[in-house]
């Protein structure tokens, strides 16, 4: 199927209209206990997630050294975390996954691996758990955007960049700072997290998914850009054309979001099968 009419086709799948909370999706303002919990995690993200920051965590997590295990056990690792920058979820991590990946099963039933990509797009998270140094929720979770350029207002939160070291920083706080328009967004340096540090794993790991599920998943917390067209002058044509997939993903990832637990046991035969087809046995993470 063309990419255009994959697009087109996006609404298909009954996407809910309200999510776990029943509420609308991504309300950032809203006066609730979630919204305080989610506002306070975006004050320290913000605050911490500096470029030098980020070049440390690259440091540490790029090496690939901290364990060994198969894509499936990862899910599993990750049962018990609840993800503290979601207003529309507080579901377990293992749920959230295979609500995301039954949703793009049920719009592109020939499309496996974009299920695949579904179940393993938030598997960054794992950098929660202590064999990874249990990182703190800002440094993993969240929505991302570049480092060593102006933090552009479209970012959720933004208020709270004023106390980043980075703001006040005349290398890194001009419009376009370390980088030239059209230079392609794999050149920028984005904010620390569970998007990168899969999309590295993937590579490191000689995964056989397509380019455009790496590219889905290594932007796909980048809000700024894919909703609100912040930093669409850092794109080349590569990024243009990979943005549709992400989009997809993006859209199922979030109007998943529901009470509606799908049963584990009986899907994870077919996403195995994913896993063995696109995933060595083992992955080094
Ligand atoms: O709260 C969410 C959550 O952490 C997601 O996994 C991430 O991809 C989103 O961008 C973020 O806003
Ligand atoms: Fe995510
Ligand atoms: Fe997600």
């Amino acid at each position: 199927m063309a990419t255009a009419d994959l697009v087109s086709n996006v609404e298909v799948w009954p996407a809910p209209t309200s999510n776990a909370f029943g509420q609308e999706f991504r309300l950032y303002d809203a006066a609730s206990t979630r919204s305080s919990i989610v506002e306070e995690f975006y004050r320290t993200n913000h605050i911490n997630q500096t470029y030098s920051f980020v070049l440390e965590m690259k440091e540490k997590h790029l090496k690939f050294n901290k364990r060994k295990m198969g894509i499936w056990d990862c899910c599993e690792l990750l049962n018990e975390y609840v993800d503290e920058s979601d207003p529309d979820l507080d579901e377990p991590q293992i749920e959230h996954l295979l609500q995301t990946a039954e949703a793009l099963r049920k719009d592109y039933p020939n499309e496996d691996w974009l299920h695949l990509t579904g179940l393993i797009h938030d598997l960054g998270k794992v950098l929660l758990h202590p064999a990874f140094g249990e990182e703190p929720q800002w440094a993993v979770v969240g929505d991302t955007f570049p480092l060593g350029c102006a933090f552009d207002d479209a970012i959720v939160h933004s208020q709270y960049f004023k106390e980043n070291p980075d703001y006040s920083n005349p290398l890194y706080n001009s419009r376009n700072g370390i980088y030239t328009e059209g230079c392609g967004l794999d050149k920028l340096v984005m904010s620390w997290g569970h998007d990168e540090y899969m999309y590295q794993v993937m590579k490191f790991n000689n995964s056989t998914l397509p380019p455009q599920a790496l590219f889905a998943i290594r932007y796909h917390s980048f809000y700024a850009l894919h909703q609100a067209g912040a930093y669409a002058r850092f794109m080349n044509d590569l990024d243009r054309e990979m943005m549709p997939w992400l989009l997809i993903l993006n859209k199922h990832d979030l109007y998943s979001k529901s009470k509606v637990l799908i049963d584990v046991e009986e899907v994870k035969p077919y996403y195995l099968s994913l896993i063995d087809k696109y995933f060595p046995k083992e992955l080094q993470w």
